[in-house]
């Protein structure tokens, strides 16, 4: 059994992780902390009712380090520090962290779309991840310490996007990502914007016009599969649901290619994936509510002129906690599925 210390506890993301830790029979959740929050954690997650008389504690990074791992559930820009103090204090001790400060390999793309410092990155926690050169993403997680879980509309675009990267179907210009997504995605923390009268009978597009900071990491992944991307259009689309992330993905082709192509091209990507699943028809946000699953589907346009791909994910699973465990069960030598779910909940 390993031990887990978990930052951000009362958290939305880290919420859903203890949820999987409940069905998890390696993982034990030894120290909780948050910001402010102080008191038992059926205070903050009451539906988590495995843990309900865990004490949710100030955060420390001293006592975290003692655990065999470390999750961090912070916001992002608050989570380099205490992890180079983790690491300090217990250089044995693994640290997932579910913000973005470890994703980014190049210090210039943190600084044009974060604040603050930048900490250097972390093998990205997408096992699926496609790479053109050297051992696979999987294989890399195997050897991995630290691991820095994906963002989730990023994931999305990413499942959608990189068979037709991988493929050279593409040269990488003009991708456009449109993507709907639900609240839970923004946090738990109070905004005018997401209370419920603004929330209900609307959808409304956010960090439009290439300002979302979720666009570096997309170009990141879809640089290590193969491609170049000039360009990257990326606009979420808030709607009122509570969880999942639909992305629809319009890929221009560089050559023409046939039907057959395309379905190649995607079934390679994913023919032996257990979490990420093709589809023959376009998915919705309903099919993978609460289960680690991302279900693609691609077609040629009717004009030939390019490729629309979609991909659903439940934002919380898949798209952070789910992609954290299974990327952290490989780097500890479990089976990577184990307490996953693939299937979804139903109606
Ligand atoms: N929600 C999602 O779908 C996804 C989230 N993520 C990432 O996961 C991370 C957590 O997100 P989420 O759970 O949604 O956020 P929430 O706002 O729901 O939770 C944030 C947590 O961090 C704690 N916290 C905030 N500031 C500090 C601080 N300065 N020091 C210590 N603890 C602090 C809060 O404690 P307190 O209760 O005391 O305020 C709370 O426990 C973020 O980086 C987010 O971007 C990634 C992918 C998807
Ligand atoms: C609805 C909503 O606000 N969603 C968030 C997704 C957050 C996420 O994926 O987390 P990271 O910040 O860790 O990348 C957004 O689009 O910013």
């Amino acid at each position: 059994m390993f031990s887990v210390g978990i930052a951000g506890a009362t958290g939305y993301a880290a919420g859903e992780l203890l949820s999987i830790l409940a069905g998890h029979p390696e993982l034990e959740p030894a120290l909780l902390c948050a910001g402010t929050s102080r008191g038992k954690l059926r205070d903050f997650h009451p539906h988590l009712r495995t843990y309900a008389d865990l004490e949710v504690e100030e955060t420390n990074a001293r006592r975290l380090a003692r655990n065999d791992v470390v999750v961090l559930g912070l916001p992002h820009a608050h989570a380099g520090k205490i992890a180079a103090d983790i690491e300090a204090e217990n250089p044995r001790c693994r640290i997932v962290d579910l913000s973005a400060d470890h994703r980014l390999e190049n210090e210039a793309d943190w600084h044009a779309f974060y604040p603050g410092d930048y900490y250097g990155s972390w093998t990205y926690g997408v096992p699926e991840l496609l790479r053109r050169d050297g051992p696979s993403h999987r294989e890399r997680l195997k050897q991995a310490k630290n691991i820095a879980a994906p963002g989730c509309n990023a994931s999305a675009v990413i499942f959608a996007t990189q068979p037709a990267v991988a493929a050279g179907l593409t040269d990488g210009t003009g991708i456009t990502a449109t993507l709907a997504v639900g609240y839970s995605g923004a946090g738990k923390t109070p905004k005018p914007n997401l209370i419920f009268s603004e929330a209900i009978e609307s959808a409304a597009p956010y960090k439009v016009g290439g300002t979302h900071r979720h666009i570096p990491e997309i170009a990141q992944a879809l640089r290590t599969a193969g491609g170049v991307t000039r360009s990257l259009s990326m606009t979420p689309i808030l709607v009122p649901m509570s969880r999942g992330i639909v992305a629809v993905v319009t890929i221009p082709l560089r050559d023409a290619v046939s039907a057959d192509d395309v379905e190649n091209a995607y079934r390679n990507a994913y023919e032996n994936e257990k979490f990420v699943q093709l589809c023959d028809a376009p998915p919705s946000t309903g099919l993978v509510r609460g289960s680690n699953a991302a279900l693609v589907y691609a077609t040629l346009n009717r004009d030939g002129e390019a490729i629309t791909a979609v991909c659903a994910i439940d934002n919380l699973m898949k798209g952070t906690a789910g992609a954290a465990i299974q990327s952290l069960n490989l780097a500890l030598g479990l089976d990577e599925s184990t307490g996953l779910k693939q299937n979804g909940m139903a109606p």
